[in-house]
């Protein structure tokens, strides 16, 4: 069986240098910036509306499914120190694999159990080789490294009957699954979560669950101040799909690890926080930093525009990412620079907005830096021009990979578009108008949503006569 050992790589070309100056040094408990304080938004109020108390749900493993599997061969997490070191990956599509493979070369290896949406992949996964990842060229495989499970409300028919945990507590827990799944699916798991537990979100776009609403679901969920703590990566590796359990890590980047509500009412704050954190900012080939939680908000905004950017153009156009960035003084370029003239102009304005004045008085905390001083460096980073050379940076380290949502058109599969332009769109009619008073223009990021949703497929020119007209 071959073993997922690190490799010697070259250095990577890393996107840490595009981040200027540290602006942020502490990270304390606050609320933040949520484009709706009074209003409860769909996801919040569907997830509330069901009042059923909290799933047991049962763990199948190959055996459950595959008789001629004995249980020693998949071996439970039993005792409270391996499920203390225990990471649980839910989703095990392309950054549930990349996550995973990283994480199995640390050294000395953290228990691993990889979580599939589907019996079937439990059946899959006993006959493949297991997880596999090409990157710089070589294969990386790895089986015996994982613990495979599917959880649901069935019990098992045959083999044992084993609830997710062995009925206690998670305590780390990456979600990799799909944006629109991923806090139902989180949610499904409160019977299984406490104030020891961390929950990191791999999803591109914007948390949802910044405060205020972050907090109101935290607290109707888990009464008692008994919330989990819920972290954010930021991922800028591209990873392409090639089959159910086989990636190519087609363009190595860099990922960053923040919180976005630490549970403070436990102190000291649970121990799950820091080895998490840790696992994943000093994984092998993940290439990855711990941020504060002011930072982690900043660079799941800029994120927000490579990838209301790169992936609508991607999916619309069927190209690879480098397509879009060929030639400076083309249809898309200029594309490009209306969808980015439309995103400063949205998060230049939230950033001076009094909504994030909390956020931003926050991270001045250990700086001698006034709230103005910092609006103003962030307004010049998420000024048309900066933002412009961040994309076209990035453009280049991603050239060769096909974008998420390009993948998931070309397989028929929703796509994340409400989660990157549609929470621009959604933030600008939050926000109205701009500080000199004139309406935020979102309309080349709302036809591009159109067009996605309509399953438009367009040449370059045809691109252009519908956004540009
Ligand atoms: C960076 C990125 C655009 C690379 O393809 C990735 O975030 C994606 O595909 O969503």
């Amino acid at each position: 069986m071959a073993i997922w050992t690190r490799v010697v790589c070259r250095p990577q070309k890393s996107f840490l240098h595009l981040y200027p100056q540290k602006i942020f040094r502490a990270a304390k408990p606050m609320a933040a910036y949520s484009t709706q304080p009074s209003h409860q938004p769909a996801w919040l109020k569907t997830l509330l509306d069901n009042k059923s108390p909290a799933p047991k749900l049962y763990a199948w493993g190959p055996e459950n499914v595959d008789s001629s599997i004995s249980n020693n061969d998949n071996p439970t997490q039993s005792n409270a120190d391996d499920l203390d070191r225990r990471i649980f990956i839910l989703g095990v599509g392309n950054l549930g694999r990349l996550y995973a493979s990283c994480l199995s070369m640390q050294s000395p290896r953290p228990p691993i159990t990889l979580v599939v949406h589907r019996k079937e992949l439990l059946s899959q996964w006993i006959q493949s080789p297991g997880l596999e990842i090409t990157r710089l060229g070589k294969l990386y495989s790895g089986k015996d490294e994982f613990q495979i499970e599917w959880w649901t409300d069935e019990a098992p028919t045959h083999g044992p009957v084993r609830e997710v945990a062995q009925a206690s507590k998670i305590r780390n827990l990456l979600v990799a699954t799909k944006a629109a799944a991923a806090i139902p699916e989180a949610d499904k798991l409160r019977r299984y979560l406490d104030s020891g537990s961390s929950v990191a979100f791999l999803q591109n776009g914007m948390s949802k669950l910044w405060p205020p609403h972050g907090q109101e679901y935290i607290s109707r969920r888990y009464p008692d101040n008994g919330g989990p703590n819920i972290l954010a990566c930021v991922t800028n590796h591209g990873v392409l799909s090639e089959g159910p359990f086989k990636s190519l890590h087609a363009s190595p980047a860099d990922t960053a690890i923040g919180p976005v509500l630490l549970n403070n009412n436990t102190q000291p704050l649970a121990a799950s926080v820091a080895y998490l954190t840790e696992a994943i900012a000093t994984a092998p080939d993940l290439n990855a930093r711990s941020i504060t939680r002011a930072e982690l908000w900043v660079s799941q905004l800029q994120k927000l525009v490579v990838n209301s950017s790169i992936n609508p153009l991607t999916a619309v156009l069927r190209c690879k990412n480098g397509v879009l960035f060929e030639d400076p003084n083309g249809v898309i370029a200029k594309v490009l620079d209306r969808l980015l003239g439309e995103s400063s102009a949205v998060l230049q304005t939230l950033i001076n907005h009094p909504s994030t004045t909390e956020i931003l008085t926050d991270s001045t905390g250990a700086s001698d830096k006034s709230l103005d001083t910092l609006r103003e460096e962030l307004t010049l980073r998420f000024s048309h021009d900066q933002l412009r050379t961040m994309l076209y940076k990035i453009g280049l380290i991603v050239r060769d990979n096909t974008s998420s949502m390009l993948q998931d058109a070309r397989a028929g599969k929703p796509t994340e578009i409400r989660d990157f332009n549609g929470w621009l769109v959604e933030t600008a009619d939050f926000l109205g108008t701009n500080s000199s008073g004139q309406q935020l223009d979102v309309s080349c990021h709302r036809d591009l949503i159109a067009l996605v949703e309509s399953g438009a497929v367009l040449d370059e020119s045809e691109l252009g006569k519908q956004l540009l007209s």
